[in-house]
């Protein structure tokens, strides 16, 4: 979990912060425990000088080989050597006795004096959280010891009656009998189910301190400042035991469920008129000596979400959290209400260092989810503290964790911080991570804590009964629910009294104007964070797909070139296997050959001396030549000639019929002449009887008639022509002659003649 916390230079001490407030402002506490090596850890040679205990106060980390600080210190990045200082460090001799003394007792006795105290153990798993806050019945941890150190204060105080218990996050609510009733039983049930295993002598709750055992030497000097005011107050300790597990709260004092298929019911996070966080329908339950105290935490540690890990073979994998509530009453008044809590939280471990998958890995990432939430909030309290001007959200919302803790950190409380670290080399970066975590928790200064007020006294209906300490003159049940406050339609103020309403509505006034300051404030950062994140995310994106696209383009571009190489190929191989196929289809051996051109030679001889003794057709230059061109193409003359023949042949039927259609339009054009010469004598005859005006034009039409006459005798030249015999030449010199000038050259007739002559 890289908590993204700027540090300061390596090599230089962490200065204890200036506290500007004074004397009611204090630096967070902040201790160090370092646990003892196992022997296992010894054997796998764990033990590589990686914590150097300096002094009380100041504590050294050497990067140990193999580790990725040591990595990238190598690549020059970072050093090798961290020093954190810490409010104490507590070595691995230090007994559980000490560290008590010398962690809790101050805020045990602001707890006793009417403050909330929250104290909360942080660090990698297997580092020795669970055995700082809980420890063993042999070495009992800071928690046996607050609760046997309450006890001691409460000595002969103790208020018998249960009927007065905690209520929502500062309240408290009187019970009915019947009430009283159902939590005795409730209280029995758990304690009848913890009977058979739990430890005779601690299960005996005969003893207000059965905690202090031989080997428990419990100090309650602090005690002795603040003794029980004897006979004019009582005390009544309330506890509640619960765990947040992947981000749902668990009571663990929860009667067990009939089928243990069943799922356990989740508690809800809620607010109280004030703001403050509690846990809705959570169960109180009411202690009176230490035995009880035993039996409970014995209760309660069964049910919580413990399993083996690969670094801890019982590795807590939820935030506990134990929570005292110390009511001072006199009379049938609660005058004050304290709380202390302690929490054990999950290991920060890194997923792939545990092993982690499947559930495991779930938790590891909920734990770590929470733990950053943390950090984040430490941090921007620090920021917010160390530059007054800077006033930046501070995340306490965005888990359940947080939630809860906000009340120790920003107003009514006192938090305090035990850093639990092991030795061993194999888990240096991760304690490196929890080291600089808490070098940024130690410069968070934390307000002194008020005395608790005297809480608000509900009824067992759960409406007001006093306020402030005071009973009101006013029926009980004429004060509101924090629902039906919450609840503006149905709210009846008109029934509070009037100094009271107007007390109440200033107030509330003051706490929207904060509320809504506040809710502008995380409106602006959400979105402000929204906005960054979704232009990351789509300047993310946009690069994917433009990677995308050119992954694919090459792709196809790549798969284009393939195919192409493989079309290639494949004509190529046709190509030859057609080559090889044509090479066996037309193999002639050598000998054949030269036969055949022999063959070819003799009959080329034969073929010119047949053109010799044709007459005429030698005499025809083109059409010798082309004999000559074909003769030599083709084995066999005579063919060649048929051929040529009924070419020739079809020649001449062409001839023939352009004669036809030439004859056809010489009768056409002498029908013409015909009529234009009849035409012609009819007009002169109109000539010779119309007036001498109309001649002009009558002479044009003469004009026309006389071109047309020559183009007729012309044409009847051309008919004689056609008609005249002609001198016999060569064929193709007729063909010739017909086809280029049909006007000048022979007659159809003649052309037809020729052709005949030339075919027989
Ligand atoms: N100061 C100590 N002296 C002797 N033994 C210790 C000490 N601290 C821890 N151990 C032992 O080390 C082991 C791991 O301790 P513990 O279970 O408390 O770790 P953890 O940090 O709570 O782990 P997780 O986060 O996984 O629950 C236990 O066997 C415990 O008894």
């Amino acid at each position: 979990m890289d908590l993204t916390i700027s540090l300061p230079p390596v090599g230089t001490s962490v200065q204890q912060p200036d506290v500007p407030g004074g004397a009611d402002q204090q630096a967070m506490g902040v201790y160090l425990r370092v646990r003892p090596f196992s022997r296992q850890e010894l054997c796998d040679d764990q033990d590589q000088d990686c914590v150097v205990i300096e002094s009380s106060q100041t504590v050294t980390l050497n990067a140990p080989r193999g580790s990725a600080t040591m990595k990238s210190s190598e690549k020059g990045v970072g050093t090798t050597a961290h020093r954190f200082s810490f409010s104490q460090i507590f070595g691995p001799e230090t007994t559980q006795a000490e560290l008590y003394e010398n962690t809790v007792q101050s805020q045990m006795s602001d707890f006793l004096d009417g403050k909330n105290v929250l104290m909360f153990s942080y660090g990698v798993t297997n580092a020795g959280k669970t055995f700082t806050i809980q420890g063993t019945p042999e070495e009992p941890g800071i928690l046996p010891r607050v609760l046997d150190a309450t006890f001691h204060h409460i000595g002969g105080d103790q208020y018998e009656g249960m009927d007065l218990k905690p209520y929502l996050r500062n309240d408290a609510q009187c019970l009915n009998p019947e009430q009283v009733k159902q939590e005795r039983s409730a209280k029995a049930a758990i304690f009848a189910s913890v009977k058979e295993h739990c430890d005779p002598v601690q299960a005996s709750g005969g003893s207000e301190s059965s905690l202090s055992q031989p080997s428990v030497s419990c100090s309650h000097t602090v005690l002795g400042s603040h003794p029980a005011e004897a006979g004019s107050s009582q005390f009544a300790l309330w506890v509640a035991f619960f765990e947040i597990y992947n981000e749902c709260v668990y009571d663990l004092l929860q009667p067990a469920l009939c089928s243990k298929f069943m799922r356990r019911p989740a508690l809800r996070v809620r607010e109280d008129s004030t703001g403050n966080a509690y846990v809705k329908g959570l169960r109180w339950v009411n202690i009176q000596n230490m035995g009880e105290a035993c039996k409970l935490l014995q209760f309660g540690n069964k049910k919580r979400s413990a399993a083996a890990t690969k670094m801890n073979q019982s590795s807590s994998r939820s935030h506990s959290i134990f929570t005292m509530k110390l009511l001072k009453i006199e009379g049938s008044a609660v005058r004050r209400m304290s709380e202390f809590s302690l929490c054990d939280l999950a290991g920060s471990e890194r997923c792939n260092k545990t092993n982690t998958i499947g559930e495991r890995l779930k938790e590891a990432g909920n734990i770590n989810n929470s733990l950053l939430i943390l950090g984040k909030c430490i941090t921007a309290l620090r920021n917010n503290q160390t530059d007054g001007t800077k006033s930046s959200y501070i995340p306490f919302r965005e888990s359940k964790l947080t939630k809860l803790f906000q009340a120790f950190f920003c107003d009514s409380g006192r938090a305090s911080m035990i850093v639990n670290i092991n030795q061993c080399a194999s888990t240096y970066d991760e304690t490196l991570h929890v080291m600089k975590f808490s070098a940024v928790a130690r410069q968070v200064i934390t307000h002194k804590p008020l005395e608790s007020l005297a809480p608000c006294l509900v009824g067992c209906d759960g409406k007001t009964l006093v306020r402030n300490g005071m009973i009101d003159n006013q029926p009980l049940d004429t004060y509101l629910l924090e629902e039906e406050l919450l609840d503006e339609d149905e709210a009846d103020f008109s029934l509070l009294p009037q100094n009271e309403l107007v007390n109440m509505l200033e107030s509330l006034r003051t706490k929207l104007l904060a509320e809504r300051r506040r809710n502008l404030e995380q409106e602006i950062e959400i979105r402000k964070e929204m906005g960054d994140a979704m232009l990351q995310q789509l300047m993310e994106s946009e690069e994917l797909r433009r990677r995308e696209v050119e992954e694919l383009k090459e792709g196809y571009q790549e798969k284009l070139e393939n195919t192409f190489e493989m079309y290639k190929e494949a004509i190529k191989a046709h190509a030859y296997q057609s080559a090889m196929n044509s090479l066996e289809d037309n193999y002639v051996h050598v000998d054949e050959f030269i036969a055949e051109q022999e063959k070819v030679e003799v009959l080329r001889h034969k073929v010119s001396e047949l053109e010799t003794s044709t007459r005429g057709v030698s005499a025809v230059p083109t059409v010798d030549r082309l004999c000559q061109t074909e003769a030599s193409q083709t084995a066999d003359p005579c063919n060649w000639l048929h051929n040529k023949k009924r070419a020739i042949a079809r020649a001449c039927e062409d001839m023939q019929e352009l004669i036809l259609s030439l004859e056809r339009r010489l009768t056409e054009l002498s029908d013409n002449l015909q009529k234009v010469r009849d035409g012609f004598l009819e007009k002169s005859a109109a000539l010779r009887r119309m007036p001498d005006d109309q001649a002009k034009s009558v002479a044009d039409i003469v004009g026309d008639s006389v071109e047309e006459d020559t183009e007729s005798t012309s044409l009847k030249a051309q008919h004689a022509k056609f008609s005249q015999p002609k001198t016999k030449q060569g064929l193709f010199a007729s063909i010739r002659d017909a086809v280029t000038s049909p006007r000048k050259g022979t007659s159809g007739r003649a052309l037809r003649r020729a052709v005949q002559t030339a075919q027989t």
